[in-house]
């Protein structure tokens, strides 16, 4: 696809931004041909409701999913949630009509947000002109697009690029076009999940979609070695500082991202014993990374690590009501975590492995050790 070809040319011709393939391979040796299933939604936040209903709510979503910054408290939790909770309370809030209307105020208010979301008329423009092309192109129903796709996952994210000018995410980088298309991948990878393959998510080349490049993605494998930026973008990096859209640092950034995701699926394919999707990879690199960005960020510094480590599972012990969830159990004993000198790690409690948990509320979602890894 054009997404992984463009983003290979970067990076062979990158000035800012390194891959380190040992790195890559040291990654793939320590996950030891296993790896964590992250399951989508693990964090139990999306509307689903198994029909058609629910691809119009994750056409809403991922047009809106991006830049939760600089408002520190926003995440994209908060999106997928404050849409499902306008849904639960109005089901027709996404009918095309609707959609061609909200104003920035409006959208803000459906989210029952208490201040300006970041570009917020920019994100009621495109709910704007999602309504409007969804009316005039496909009977105002995202059922209806995603099954014009005929069950592919390309020519869905063709389909979303070409009729949506807002998800028609490429640029041009040292002459030469770059396709990353974030948000209409991601579109296809949420309905595979919340459909679970089946249905008005069932593809059959859900292995052709790459990574989605985001933000969170970059630093986690930045923190483990796989990438590496030049001294001057490091420093705007690290100091906050915004990467200019569309500039040779940002391209970079997310063409490498993309690259690098590419590169560790194939050799965890080959120490796993089968195929290993980018969907899979993401998912995986992405949960690690909004759990545990604070300690990936800092995971040169072992001791601070291990350290806010510690206070967070100590946190967990102490906060054994956790929420009773589908695959999800108390800790009633404990086991240390082991933790990977990359600055990843994996607990195993009895017979279930955590596969995920969530620093900001001191939850964890443990799953069953067997069946779910591979
Ligand atoms: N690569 C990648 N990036 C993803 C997602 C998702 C959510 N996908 C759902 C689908 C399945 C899972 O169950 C997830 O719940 C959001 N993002 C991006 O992260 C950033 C938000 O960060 P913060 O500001 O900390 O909330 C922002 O750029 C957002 O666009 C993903 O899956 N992969």
């Amino acid at each position: 696809m054009e997404v992984r070809t463009s983003c290979r040319w970067v990076a062979d011709h990158a000035s800012y931004v390194n891959i380190d393939a040992k790195s890559i391979d040291k990654v793939a040796e320590e996950m030891n041909g296993s790896m964590p299933a992250v399951e989508w939604d693990f964090e139990r936040i999306h509307f689903c409701d198994g029909g058609p209903l629910t691809a119009q709510y994750m056409l809403v979503l991922d047009a809106l999913n991006f830049c939760f910054w600089p408002d520190e408290e926003l995440h994209y939790e908060h999106l997928a949630r404050g849409l499902r909770d306008a849904l639960f309370a109005d089901s027709k809030a996404f009918d095309a009509e609707r959609l061609q209307k909200y104003t920035g105020p409006e959208l803000r208010q459906l989210l029952k947000w208490p201040r300006r979301l970041p570009l917020e008329d920019e994100r009621a423009r495109l709910l704007r002109e999602l309504g409007f092309v969804l009316a005039k192109h496909f009977e105002g129903s995202a059922a209806k697009l995603v099954e014009k796709a005929n069950k592919s996952a390309i020519e869905l994210v063709e389909l979303v690029a070409g009729h949506f000018p807002g998800f028609r995410d490429h640029t041009v980088y040292k002459g030469k076009q770059v396709f990353i298309y974030k948000r209409a991948q991601i579109f296809v990878a949420d309905l595979w999940g919340a459909f679970k393959g089946k249905g008005l998510g069932e593809f059959n080349d859900i292995s052709s979609i790459t990574m989605f490049a985001d933000y969170v993605v970059p630093a986690v494998l930045r923190s483990w070695g796989i990438l590496s930026y030049s001294a001057c973008l490091a420093e705007k990096v690290d100091k906050s500082e915004t990467i200019v859209p569309g500039s040779e640092e940002e391209v970079e950034i997310r063409a490498c991202t993309i690259t690098a995701v590419e590169s560790l699926k194939e050799k965890l394919s080959k120490k796993c014993g089968q195929d290993v999707t980018s969907v899979q990879v993401d998912w995986w690199l992405w949960s690690s990374g909004i759990q545990n960005l604070e300690l990936a960020t800092d995971s040169a510094d072992l001791s601070r690590f291990s350290k806010l480590y510690e206070e967070w599972w100590q946190s967990l012990v102490v906060n054994i009501g956790l929420t009773p969830r589908r695959n999800t159990v108390s800790v009633k004993a404990q086991t240390k975590p082991a933790i990977f000198p990359t600055g990843r790690s994996l607990m195993a409690y009895n017979d279930y492995l955590v596969s995920s948990f969530e620093m900001r509320r001191s939850t964890c979602i443990l799953q069953p050790k067997t069946g779910k890894f591979w």
